[in-house]
């Protein structure tokens, strides 16, 4: 297919070209050349590889994350950028840094101690940090993400020691289109944005989200191959509803409770214009936005801009794909999705969102004659149990305060489950009984949601019962891998949100767990559909690009790995998943006509995908000055 294949579309630009003279320098915005090259960096022969150009000098350089090399600089950098004394004598390279940074990182303690020394090592050199993150994904996605993430970001206001990312507040409403342009880098490819509303399953953690969006980045980087020169995490400070953090003096967003209805939506709304006014092609994440504000803003602006939210979309993606692959682990076949019978504890952004995914994968399989039909198959909670009659009567306001614990009556997404036929507000452990589910899915952010008799009842129907206790971090989890094995007599096939170990079974066995997670798991979703996005340049971020994305996902784990119960791959193949996933999703951005970027025939997509993946080395500074 010829949309396989494309060319690099841009020839070398060599160092001394005229274009790197002209008047267009002047505004330090350096010119993308070449497709696989971030901004900034060129190819020079004279090094046989991309060099980077800085106009810095002197400490400038040292104390610069994206540029610092540490001890690493080369006898001729600290001549040629006058770096000579500023870093101790002798030169080290990579692998000693690394020992170093090991040998210190082995003296931390604790799970924030390991978080407060990587995030130190990332502020002072970013291509070290990564290069240990890479080569120590599994350990260091747990400490830069879920779990540890959920703590610092708890304690965020208290360990705080130097910025990452911007932070727009509703103070600086009127300001932002201006204030876009602070942000030192000229070329941002991939925003996420939060609100700090819903942190994992922590609650409302305001300005102290920011670590979210920053951990997440940072496995965009490593996991994805994104540039790290072209991401910004961002916060949105509308206030805060947490009592805690509106009285602790340290806290370092506005104290001020949340902005309601139309003067929040008023603040997005100038916060988007800002970046992509600044920035037209960047691609925005949405995260970790409470319901309804996160399906609210979706649909305000997912035909508008390129954006997406990660909690509804890339969890669906990585749950279906879960779930597709758990079908082959039971001998089943992927094509009898809509046989399954799916109970989900959660009715939130993400609870909703993994089932309409489920949904749309049904139909395109074309197994069930209606969506209506498709429908028959999920059964979803909320703290009020099964949506039932009582949901509809609650779409009259005077019946909604009396008869529930939630805040607001459910909306059209939600009413779609609505289950008339079964007993209302049937409660998990009856509900268990009742439909015997082949699938159980948590999305409440509660631990103890699935409970010991709900998961025996499944279990005493299933042979092979999957668990997905998919809310973080792990003290979250609607239960912990333990439990699921034990209640299942080891016969579970389980995935959680964040990491848990494998389990020790009687008889030796190993009970295998998985990780589900919408930006870290093997593999990614979030982040190959955000490659993909930005490779390809596309314009909007499609339905189609999650469901293949999903697809792609479900067929990766071995026939072996199945049998164990392991859904997706290993870990050491986790650059490679996100390579696969992206290539799939610039297909569909061309397929859908949606690709903005330039492809000529004689190259696979693929290499394109795979060139334009950063890999932390250090390249060879060279500077230039503007004339
Ligand atoms: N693994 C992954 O990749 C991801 C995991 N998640 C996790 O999902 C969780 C929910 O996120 P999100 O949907 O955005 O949050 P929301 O706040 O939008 O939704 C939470 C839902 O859980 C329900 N709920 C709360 N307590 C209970 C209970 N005891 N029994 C049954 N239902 C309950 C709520 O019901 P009610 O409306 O009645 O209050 C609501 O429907 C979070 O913990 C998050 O960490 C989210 C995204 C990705
Ligand atoms: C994983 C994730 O995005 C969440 O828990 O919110
Ligand atoms: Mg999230």
């Amino acid at each position: 297919m010829s949309l396989l294949f494309a060319r690099k579309a841009f020839s070398s630009v060599k160092l001394g070209h005229p274009l790197f003279r002209s008047s267009r320098l002047v505004g330090g915005c350096l010119p993308r050349y070449i497709h696989s090259l971030p901004p900034g960096f060129i190819s020079d022969p004279k090094y046989d590889k991309a060099v980077q150009l800085t106009e810095l000098r002197g400490v400038n350089i040292t104390h610069d994350p994206l540029l610092s090399k540490g001890t690493a600089f080369s006898m001729d950098e600290r001549e040629r950028l006058s770096i000579r004394g500023l870093v101790p004598p002798r030169q080290q390279n990579m692998e000693m840094q690394l020992k170093r940074v090991k040998r210190n990182m082995a003296h931390c303690e604790t799970p924030l101690s390991k978080f407060i020394f990587l995030n130190a090592l990332q502020d002072r050199n970013e291509t070290l940090f990564y290069k240990l993150v890479i080569d120590n994904i599994k350990e260091m996605a747990g400490i830069i993400y879920t779990p540890t993430v959920g703590l610092a970001s708890q304690k965020s206001h208290s360990i705080y020691r130097r910025s990452r990312g911007m932070y727009f507040s509703a103070q600086d409403r009127g300001n932002m289109s201006a204030m876009v342009y602070n942000w030192p880098h000229p070329d941002v490819d991939v925003i996420v944005v939060t609100d700090g509303s819903r942190i994992l399953g922590l609650g409302d953690l305001g300005a102290n989200g920011m670590q979210i969006p920053v951990g997440k980045l940072s496995l965009y980087v490593a996991a994805g191959g994104i540039h790290p020169r072209t991401v910004l995490p961002v916060v949105l400070d509308v206030g805060t509803n947490n009592q805690e953090l509106l009285h602790d003096p340290l806290y370092l967003g506005l104290p001020q409770p949340r902005l309601k209805g139309e003067e929040y939506y008023a603040m997005v709304d100038e916060w988007v214009r800002a970046v992509t006014g600044r920035w037209p092609n960047v691609l925005i994440q949405f995260e970790d936005f409470k319901h309804p504000h996160a399906y609210n803003l979706l649909n305000k602006y997912r035909n508008k801009i390129t954006c997406f939210n990660d909690d509804i979309q890339s969890t669906s993606t990585i749950t279906l794909a879960g779930i597709l692959a758990s079908l082959k682990a039971r001998g089943r076949e992927q094509e009898d999705l809509a046989k399954e019978r799916i109970i989900c504890v959660g009715a939130g952004s993400a609870g909703v969102g993994v089932c309409e995914g489920i949904i749309d994968c049904m139909v395109t399989q074309g197994k069930v004659k209606s969506r209506e039909e498709a429908y028959e198959s999920i059964f979803m909670l909320d703290q009020d149990g099964l949506l039932g009659n009582h949901s509809l009567a609650m779409k009259d306001p005077s019946n909604f305060h009396q008869s529930s614990q939630r805040e607001e009556p459910l909306d059209e997404l939600q009413l779609r489950y609505v289950k008339k036929d079964l007993p209302d507000r049937l409660g998990l452990e009856a509900l268990v009984e009742t439909v015997k589910p082949t699938v159980i899915l948590g999305l409440t952010g509660i631990r103890g949601v699935f409970t010991e008799k709900a998961i025996r009842t499944m279990s005493r129907y299933q042979e092979k019962p999957v668990i997905f206790p998919l809310s973080n971090p792990d003290t979250h989890a609607e239960c912990t891998a333990e439990e699921a094995f034990e209640w299942s007599d080891g016969r579970a096939i389980f995935a959680s949100g964040s990491p848990f170990e494998n389990v020790e079974l009687k008889g030796g066995k190993i009970g295998h767990t998985n990780q589900c997670n919408n930006s870290y798991s093997f593999p990614v979703s979030s982040i190959g559909i955000g490659l993909g996005v930005t490779v390809s340049k596309a314009s909007r971020v499609t339905s189609t690009m999650f469901l293949e994305a999903a697809k792609v996902i479900a067929e990766l784990a071995t026939e072996d790995e199945l049998k164990q119960g392991i859904l997706f791959p290993s870990v050491s193949k986790l650059r490679d998943v996100s390579h696969k996933v992206a290539t799939r999703v610039c297909e569909v951005a061309y397929t859908e006509g949606v690709a903005k970027a330039t492809l000529k025939e004689g190259e696979l997509l693929s290499d394109l995908v795979k060139d334009s993946m950063y890999t932390p080395e250090y390249v060879p500074l060279v500077h230039f000055e503007h004339e």
